[in-house]
């Protein structure tokens, strides 16, 4: 889309004579630092404010950890890599209303939603080898009969005739009910119990035996999801409450390439890692990257810089950043990130929905590697080749890590095999595939933080130190979501500005 020697020098540069003596609070010429969500858009708040920004991002294209994967150029023949749902609540509209900034300005439909579907009666549900009685394997159909006993889990009385749903909603309800009438007294009121983890809670206040939280954990969530903090596990839950939800059509990219469209190529340099940057004396701030453009301007000073990086982007800087106070040092180097794993699988047809029990969207359950199997929402009921994915998260996302791509697609085949038993020969079905492993990324996966982190770190996390501000979703309180990067891209650039009257971009 921009190509890596568009350099800025001349852009830029010209203009940015004379900008040292600019005050913290009326920046003239701002560096960001990382093109994903929370970069793209603080830039476009920045540039609504007709202060000047310019992009650095590592990668050869924009979006971060928004990235559809295209097999090829054919319609539906995609997988989203990273974000790909999106509740339709109250505190994710401003994702909404970003796309209706964007279609203001570049046409109507140039990001259309379309619904995405969560759960689809057809999902199966294969644990612990157990199938119904004539053989097929269990679907989210019987969800509501599938008790720890019957799906072969050896729980104590009174929690063997019981679902996972059905033990783990009259605890978390009242938290999610609270959060969702009003999100400030609801999060003030989880956040006393922040020094624990979730399954610290189930074991204390809720008095659950250890095997009754493995086998909600197993069924609702991940492996050891439970051992993060109870904050983000309500959270989450009070995310995946909401009934309603969408994505994009035609692929998630559409969203940050628009909204890099907008911002302008002339503003961007893609593959221009940043390695460091030098806060002068003055109060500028140059940048240092790396590029194959001729020119590494050093010598170009901003105002301000906006680091919209995850943690361990900032800590892999190669040459020079300032060390921050301690606390701050110590936040950046420990708040949690966890393991997510996606591996995206093209079939010749999408069998999934022409089996007996069809699943139309939403997801499969299994305790099998694969974890999750989940079904594209676009594209329902096509013809053709179409595309599912696995999706591993904290420990069993790591299970992939060590496998050649490979074993990868063998493993996650085999899998799919149980699931579909003699219904369906997916190895017949399938063409290709292609794993992406987001622990080797800067991100590792997404924000998920352990007890305690939201308490020690979140404030201190977010602070500017002098002209370098911060951005990302793990600012926000709304960790793992596209809503999240924006919300801090929001924060940051009112401190910046000095002006909390700043609003979403719609
Ligand atoms: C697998 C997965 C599934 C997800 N599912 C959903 C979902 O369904 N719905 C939802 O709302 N959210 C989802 N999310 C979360 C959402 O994608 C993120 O919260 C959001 O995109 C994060 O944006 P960000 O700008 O904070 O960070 P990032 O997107 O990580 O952006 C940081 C950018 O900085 C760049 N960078 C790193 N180091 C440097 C450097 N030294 N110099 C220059 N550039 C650098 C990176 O290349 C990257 O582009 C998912 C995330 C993942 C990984």
């Amino acid at each position: 889309m921009y190509s890596m020697a568009q350099t800025w020098v001349s852009g830029v540069m010209e203009s940015l004579s004379g900008t040292n003596n600019i005050s913290r609070h009326s920046p003239r010429q701002v560096a960001i630092v990382g093109g994903g969500i929370a970069g793209l858009y603080a830039g476009l708040l920045l540039q609504s404010k007709g202060v000047a920004v310019h992009i650095f991002e590592a990668n050869d294209r924009v979006g971060g950890r928004v990235w559809t994967y295209r097999f090829n150029d054919d319609k539906e023949q995609f997988f989203e890599a990273g974000a790909m749902r999106i509740p339709k609540s109250p505190i994710h509209r401003p994702v909404l209303d970003i796309i209706s900034f964007v279609n203001s300005r570049l046409g109507s439909k140039h990001v259309e939603t379309v619904p995405y579907i969560l759960h689809s009666t057809g999902n199966r549900v294969y644990v612990n080898d157990r199938r119904r009685d004539d053989g097929s394997n269990f679907s989210l159909s019987d969800l509501n009969s599938l008790t720890a006993h019957r799906l072969g889990f050896d729980l104590p009385q009174p929690y063997t005739n019981m679902t996972a749903t059905g033990l783990l909603e009259p605890i978390i309800q009242p938290f999610v009910k609270a959060l969702q009438n009003d999100f400030t007294i609801g999060y003030n009121e989880i956040m006393k119990y922040d020094d624990l983890s979730f399954r610290m809670y189930l074991r204390s206040a809720a008095q659950w035996p250890p095997e009754v939280i493995d086998f909600v954990e197993l069924m609702l969530s991940q492996s050891n999801q439970y051992s993060l903090g109870f904050t983000e596990v309500i959270l989450q839950n009070m995310d995946f409450s909401t009934r309603e939800w969408f994505t994009i059509k035609d692929g998630m990219d559409r969203l940050p390439n628009a909204m890099a469209r907008i911002i302008g190529p002339q503003n961007i340099t893609l593959n221009a890692r940043v390695r460091g940057f030098a806060e002068l004396p003055s109060g500028g701030i140059t940048i240092n990257f790396d590029s194959s453009a001729a020119a590494n301007p050093m010598d170009t000073v901003f105002d301000n810089v906006i680091l919209a990086l995850p943690p361990a982007a900032i800590r892999s800087m190669l040459t020079h950043r300032p060390r921050w106070s301690p606390t701050k040092e110590a936040a950046i180097r420990a708040v949690h990130f966890e393991p997510l794993f996606k591996l995206g699988l093209r079939f010749k047809t999408r069998f999934w929905e022409r089996v007996h029990r069809p699943s139309f969207g939403g997801q499969s359950i299994t305790d099998l590697p694969s974890r999750w199997v989940v079904y594209p929402s676009n594209g329902m009921g096509t013809q053709g080749p179409g595309v599912l994915l696995t999706y591993s998260w904290m420990t069993d996302a790591n299970t992939w890590l060590p496998l050649s791509d490979e074993d990868r697609i063998d493993l996650a085949l085999r899998d799919l095999a149980k699931l579909y038993l003699k219904e369906i020969n997916v190895y017949d079905e399938f063409i290709e595939g292609k794993a992406i492993c987001w622990s080797s990324n800067w991100s590792c996966g997404d924000a998920m933080f352990l007890p305690g982190q939201h308490t020690a770190y979140a404030r201190v996390l977010a602070t500017h130190e002098r002209g370098v501000y911060f951005a990302g979703e793990h600012l926000s309180r709304h960790h793992t979501w596209i809503v999240g990067a924006i919300d801090s891209a929001l924060n940051t650039v009112r401190d910046m500005l000095n002006d909390q009257s700043l609003s979403f971009l719609s």
